[in-house]
């Protein structure tokens, strides 16, 4: 039987969790995808002690790789989006079928790389890109390819996850948490993209695309980080009854669609809050089916492979049978999909947790509360704790009902200028995720 031969461009945490896998499953594998799947070329700047690349060639220049005619299916795992977008560039042109876990450079290049491998006849596959080892794509793309998908909300990026987990639950330090998230493998290469919410957004964008059936819009995006997170606001929602997560929402209203990456408080009971450590989970909303939930590993070699290796042997059941019958990427052929309107964040609607800090003196909060009112923002729950000794300040935390940003902003500009409360109001918007 002819194997199916594969160029393996970067061995770190991905490349190396692929080569692992092919070499412990390898024959359950070929069973699968119909011929023996063989790494008959590797692409890496330096070697990588304790992986073997076996009989392959091994080039230092990953051009090479997308240059050998010996090359079937190049898997790229080496990130970024500069000389991966070469390399993919360079492999689709050559008429090879390319596998991505790059979530960076299908977000940012994707809308030009699929057209690209449209035009080539060739598959660009990518569900290691989001939320890792979850086969969320395949689930959106053809699972739910029956549904009208009204919104998704996920946890997907494992990084922030596993911070925030070990912050609120073990009391750990950010910084402390982060070094260890990049021990195990989990985090970006730079890991403001985790901890800023780029990834996620990179993600969300992917998602997005296939569940409305539109074009790649990471320009569109609004993006919210973690760093800015304190423990002080981990245990109040705590108290409320809340969990912080860092949640990537996706919504067609009538009057647009919204993209947005933030904290967001989510009531404990519900099963995303649930989701702790480098765990991922995605919740998505269809009209025939109702809601579904896709839980998993997020991040680490292992489950990154997982998904790089279920798209190789999708293509490999194909090519070993001869039967090509392409699937578009998105869902739809590049040429069809929407360009939906944006909803501008000042009209996205949530409830929002607000922390100030107040003057200890009568009349204070009633001015806050009027304040909301005239906004059309009511107060649903209130934490007032007493003064510490010799402070003559409180903190106040607020939950109001659901308000759209541009009312809550407003407000919130007017409780700041109040004589009575000091510095910048906290706020972090709430979901309940129940419709
Ligand atoms: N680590 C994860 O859990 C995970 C999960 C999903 C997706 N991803 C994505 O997978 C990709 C790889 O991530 P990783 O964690 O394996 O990174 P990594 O840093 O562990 O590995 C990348 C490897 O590629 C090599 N490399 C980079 N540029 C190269 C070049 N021009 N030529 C040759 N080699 C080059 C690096 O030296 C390194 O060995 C990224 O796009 C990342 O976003 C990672
Ligand atoms: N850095 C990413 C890797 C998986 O895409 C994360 O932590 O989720
Ligand atoms: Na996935």
């Amino acid at each position: 039987m002819t194997a199916i031969r594969i160029g393996l461009c970067g061995i770190g945490t991905v490349g190396g969790g692929v080569l692992e896998l092919l070499g412990r499953n390898g024959e359950v594998l070929a069973g699968r995808a119909g011929a023996p799947l063989e790494i008959v070329h590797v692409g890496a700047r330096r070697d990588r002690e304790g992986v073997a690349t076996g009989s392959a060639t091994v080039s230092r220049d990953v051009l090479a790789v997308a240059a050998d005619p010996a090359v079937d299916i190049l898997v790229e795992a080496i990130g970024g989006t500069e000389d991966a977008h070469e390399l993919v560039s360079r492999a689709l042109k050559a008429g090879k079928h390319v596998v991505t876990a790059n979530k960076a450079l299908i977000a940012e290049h994707g809308n030009e790389l699929l057209a690209l491998a449209e035009a080539q006849g060739v598959s660009l596959r990518f569900e290691a890109a989001v939320a890792g080892g979850i086969p969320i794509i395949k689930a959106l793309r053809e699972g739910l390819a029956a549904n009208r998908v009204s919104w998704l909300a996920g946890i997907i990026n494992g990084t922030g996850n596993f911070i925030l987990t070990g912050m609120a639950e073990e009391e750990r330090e950010f910084a402390d948490v982060l070094a260890e998230a990049q021990a195990l493998g989990y985090a970006e290469a730079d890991p403001t993209f985790d901890v800023e919410g780029i990834d996620a957004a990179h993600k969300l964008v992917i998602l997005a695309a296939i569940a409305f059936n539109t074009s790649l819009r990471f320009d569109a995006v609004y993006t919210e980080g973690i760093s800015a997170l304190t423990p002080e606001d981990l245990a109040y929602a705590d108290e409320l009854g809340y969990v912080v997560k860092h949640l990537g929402v996706a919504r067609e209203t009538g009057d647009g669609l919204e993209l947005r990456v933030h904290p967001t408080l989510l009531p404990k009971e519900l099963l995303l809050a649930k989701v702790a450590g480098v765990k991922n989970a995605v919740l998505v909303e269809g009209d025939a089916v109702g809601p579904t939930l896709y839980y998993g590993a997020g991040a680490g070699g292992g489950a990154t492979a997982s998904a790089v290796m279920a798209d190789v042997i999708d293509l490999a059941r194909e090519l070993s049978r001869g039967q090509r019958c392409p699937l578009p990427s998105l869902g739809l052929p590049m040429g069809e999909l929407r360009e939906l309107p944006i909803l501008p964040m000042g009209e996205v609607r949530t409830a929002w947790y607000l922390r100030l800090e107040a003057a200890d003196r009568p009349g204070v909060m009633s001015q806050v509360s009027r304040i909301l009112g005239d906004q059309g923002i009511s107060i649903e729950a209130l934490i007032q704790k007493a003064p510490q000794s010799g402070q003559t300040r409180v903190p106040v935390v607020v939950v109001t009902n659901v308000a759209s940003q541009g009312n809550l902003e407003r407000a919130v500009l007017a409780i700041e200028a109040l004589e009575s409360i000091a510095g910048p109001v906290t706020r972090i918007r709430i979901e309940s995720l129940d419709g």
